[in-house]
């Protein structure tokens, strides 16, 4: 996953246990040479840089969409769409190109139209509004993209909602957050929820102030009463243009798949998700571009949920600043917060994981043997790594085999498939693979591997 976004800050992740894990999984014939190749890179190069990129979304399962928490451009311009009306967005008509006259609203119709999606024909350059107010039974959609993207918009699927298990609360120094009702268990489903509002990159980086916060605004007009009211009454963090700020505070990027890829989701409940850096939350999207929210430890009744917007591998202070620099606040979150003393300890047990992943991920390494793995499964465990742990235990699994231990491997490649179905979903490739290593290990290419050298 590239993070090459203008106006954004570089990521620099360290994190490097995806690439290692897609390798040993994908490519078994050249696992020796690929993972001493792998192993020459520097860090940087080899790392996926965000939140979700620590789930292991895209890199394993190409099927998944590629999205993390990311803020957009901050906005540029003041202009809050209060001010502009209900019906009609206040945009000058002369600021983007109206290209036929066919915008409608819905708002009086009662029984929501048939899921279909319409280009509207108001562009900027090649980015033009695309709206489906049945989409999801009424709950609409409106996208701002290129008309390459619309065959995939035909494709996304609504999602199946389920009963709220948690209510909205002021957290002191964050807005508001998300508190669970009742206790919930690990593997608990929070969200399922579809985009409101799906805004190609491009669009956000290249076009002008001008352009770009008129066609914000009147998209947002497009979005049947319910979810437009949803949708601005998410927090902005930045002030400026109302709707670009909602998208800055607020937006998941994605990767819709093909060259013209790269976009932005909106989605109003998610939204409310505050951030933690070692959160109890872990969340997905899948290829219908559904996000998915699970529990990955257990939760008490009353306790905040979180999610994470940030690399949670990086040292406290590179955290912390990338908090700052890209979304504004400082993090005050359970991790950050800890004495001097523990924040050396646990700054300490990162860089011993990243250590480690590297020497398991060397199939030449001498060093790797059951202590090694023991070592690491407790140091995520000491860490509360709770949302990225099924590429631990992936990783665990396989050494475990190449050591010709087939019980551990076993036992970790079913821990691996449960953490990878609760953080990525049931589809993910791995999950799959982690099932063939448990059912026949010594069948499966890694046995040995280490021993028989
Ligand atoms: C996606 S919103 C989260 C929900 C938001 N608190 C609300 O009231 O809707 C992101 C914004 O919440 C605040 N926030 C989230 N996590 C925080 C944290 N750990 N510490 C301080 N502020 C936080 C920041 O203002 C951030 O820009």
């Amino acid at each position: 996953m590239a993070m090459k976004q203008r106006n954004s800050p570089t990521p620099t992740s360290t994190h490097h246990l995806n690439i290692i894990v897609t390798t040993m999984l994908r490519s078994p014939e050249y696992l020796p040479e690929i993972i001493k190749a792998t192993m020459k890179l520097s860090h940087p190069l080899l790392l996926a840089s965000c939140a979700s990129a620590i789930q292991h979304q895209a890199l394993l399962n190409p099927a998944d969409s590629d999205s993390c928490l990311w803020r957009p451009p901050p906005p540029r311009l003041a202009c809050a769409i209060d001010e502009l009306g209900d019906h009609q967005s206040g945009a000058n008509p002369s600021t983007f190109s109206k290209k036929a006259s066919r915008h409608s609203h819905h708002e009086t119709q009662k029984a929501p139209p048939p899921s279909k999606w319409e280009a509207t024909h108001h562009c900027a350059g090649q980015y033009c509004i695309f709206t489906n107010p049945g989409f999801a039974h009424g709950r609409g959609m409106v996208a701002i993209t290129t008309s390459a993207t619309l065959p995939k918009l035909k494709t996304i699927e609504p999602s199946h909602p389920i009963p709220p298990s948690y209510h909205l609360s002021p957290v002191p120094g964050k807005g508001l957050g998300m508190i669970a009702n009742h206790t919930l268990s690990r593997g608990a489903v929070v969200t399922t929820e579809s985009p409101a509002v799906l805004i190609h990159r491009g669009f956000l980086d290249t076009t002008p102030p001008a352009q770009q916060h008129p066609l914000l605004d009147l998209a947002i007009t497009h979005l049947p009463p319910a979810l437009r009211t949803a949708f601005l009454a998410q927090m902005g963090h930045f002030g400026g243009h109302r709707v670009a700020d909602i998208l800055a505070t607020n937006s998941f990027q994605m990767d819709l798949g093909g060259a013209d890829g790269h976009h932005y989701g909106n989605f109003p409940a998610v939204s409310r998700f505050n951030h933690d850096c070692r959160p109890n939350v872990g969340f997905r999207v899948d290829g219908r571009l559904v996000h998915t929210t699970t529990v990955v430890r257990g939760v008490a009744p009353g306790e905040e949920l979180s999610i994470s917007y940030l690399d949670s591998f990086e040292s406290r202070e590179r955290r912390r600043q990338r908090a700052k620099m890209a979304w504004g606040f400082e993090c005050a979150c359970s991790q950050c917060t800890l004495g001097e003393e523990a924040v050396r300890g646990s700054d300490a047990r990162l860089e011993e994981i990243a250590r480690i992943e590297g020497l398991l991920g060397d199939f030449q390494a001498a060093e790797v043997n059951a202590a090694l793995l023991r070592k690491l499964v407790k140091l995520y465990r000491d860490e509360r790594l709770d949302a990225g742990v099924s590429g631990a235990y992936t990783l665990v699994a396989l050494n475990y085999n190449m050591l010709g231990d087939a019980k551990l491997a076993v036992k970790y490649a079913k821990l691996a498939r449960e953490a990878v179905i609760i953080e990525r979903g049931p589809e993910a490739g791995d999950a799959e693979a982690m099932r063939e290593l448990a059912a026949a290990p010594k069948e499966h290419f890694t046995w040995k591997a280490r021993v028989q050298r």
